[in-house]
């Protein structure tokens, strides 16, 4: 996929490495939003289109996508921030292909901002470099996930919206997930007691394979709220909220007092059509006199370097396990995305080209 030639011959070829007089079509493949999701996206919402490329200018790059990742926030994103006919937004680690720009050389892997789409040009200033120091056997799809946006949402909001401290107690939700697993990990790192919940049994058995101290499968729970107190029957100092809705709802009544709530994500209320309504915040929040602070982690692009260097070394030295969903082809990222959303995903769902 990607590559067409002029007339009846088709190459899988760098557009660089021909013959000097044949000239090459570089042709992307592109997932449209075709239509605006109305509650859980269907296949129909999206299109595949093709997209011509056209010839570098200098100082230009030609990028192949070969992984892509699909997270819970391209779905209220999309409503948000795009229209129907746009590309899908997202994130790729991508490779150099060609290069008219003396300070990118071809082979190089970087991290791209170009949405859902096997091909691009860029001029470089988009373009994010992979650590210097990333080793050559670590897959460079981690990049997308536990040393890319969703470790640093877990490092940020821990570190500065949590603000835990060893000897405290962390309750994580959607804890087998890209974020989600890394928060239980940095917390057991920073000497803490940590409690996830997962839809899955199996989630759980991984939960417990990576240190987490208590587990438990919240679809299965007879009440959850008896789970988290069981879990720890003194309450919990943070909350690292990935859902929201109901699961916040209760889990806010077994907060400490004082204790700080990280509101990361509301993935159980993306596919709404029609708001939740409470219970509401207002009682617990008061009594128990808690924090509770929403958060985006490009708050804290300044500091990307530090977080990705610490999660790099924790994640190179065996500290922090990494587990990815891997699905084959650019033309199933609908289903991935559609699946992730479903939490058909242990660890991070990315998508290979
Ligand atoms: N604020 C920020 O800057 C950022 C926020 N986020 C947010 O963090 C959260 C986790 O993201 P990420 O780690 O990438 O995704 P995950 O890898 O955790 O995948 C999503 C998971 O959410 C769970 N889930 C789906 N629907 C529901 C539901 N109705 N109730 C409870 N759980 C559900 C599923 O796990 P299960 O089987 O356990 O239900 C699913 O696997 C999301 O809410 C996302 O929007 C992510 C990145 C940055
Ligand atoms: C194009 C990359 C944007 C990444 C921003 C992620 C913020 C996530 C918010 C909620 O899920």
């Amino acid at each position: 996929m990607g590559f067409r030639g002029f007339g009846s011959a088709c190459f899988q070829l760098q557009r660089g490495s021909l013959s000097p007089g044949i000239q090459m079509m570089v042709v992307a493949s592109a997932w449209i939003l075709k239509k605006h999701f109305d509650g859980f996206p269907k296949t129909s919402d999206f299109e595949l289109k093709k997209i011509e490329l056209p010839d570098l200018k200098d100082g230009e790059l030609l990028l192949e996508s070969v992984f892509l990742s699909v997270d819970p926030y391209m779905r209220p994103y999309s409503r948000r921030y795009m229209k129907e006919g746009d590309i899908m937004i997202g994130t790729q680690v991508a490779r150099i292909v060609e290069s008219k720009n003396p300070a990118f050389a071809v082979g190089t892997f970087v991290v791209g901002h170009t949405g859902w789409r096997t091909h691009f040009i860029s001029d470089g200033k988009d373009l994010q470099l992979l650590p210097s120091n990333w080793p050559e056997s670590l897959p460079k799809s981690l990049a997308l996930g536990t040393v890319g946006m969703p470790g640093l949402t877990a490092y940020f909001g821990l570190l500065e919206v949590c603000k835990m401290k060893p000897g405290e107690t962390v309750l994580v939700n959607a804890a087998a997930g890209a974020v989600g697993s890394v928060v239980g990990q940095l917390a057991k790192i920073g000497g803490c007691k940590v409690v996830g919940c997962a839809g899955s049994d199996d989630k759980v058995a991984y939960l417990k394979k990576i240190g987490f101290d208590e587990a438990f499968n919240y679809r299965t729970v007879k009440s959850l709220d008896e789970a988290l107190s069981k879990a720890s029957p003194d309450g919990y100092d943070c909350f690292f909220d990935n859902v929201g809705g109901e699961f916040a709802s209760v889990a806010i009544n077994q907060m400490k007092k004082y204790g700080r709530i990280a509101v990361c994500g509301a993935i159980s209320q993306y596919n709404d059509s029609v708001p939740q309504k409470g219970p509401y915040v207002q009682i617990p929040m008061i009594f128990k006199e808690l924090q509770m602070e929403g958060f985006i982690v490009s708050r804290w692009s300044n500091r990307r370097e530090e977080g990705l260097q610490a999660l790099l070394k924790w994640v190179v030295e065996g500290k922090v396990k990494c587990h990815e969903q891997v699905t084959e082809g650019f033309e199933n990222m609908p289903m991935a995305f559609m699946g992730m959303l479903k939490g058909e995903n242990l660890g991070k769902a990315v998508v290979k080209v």
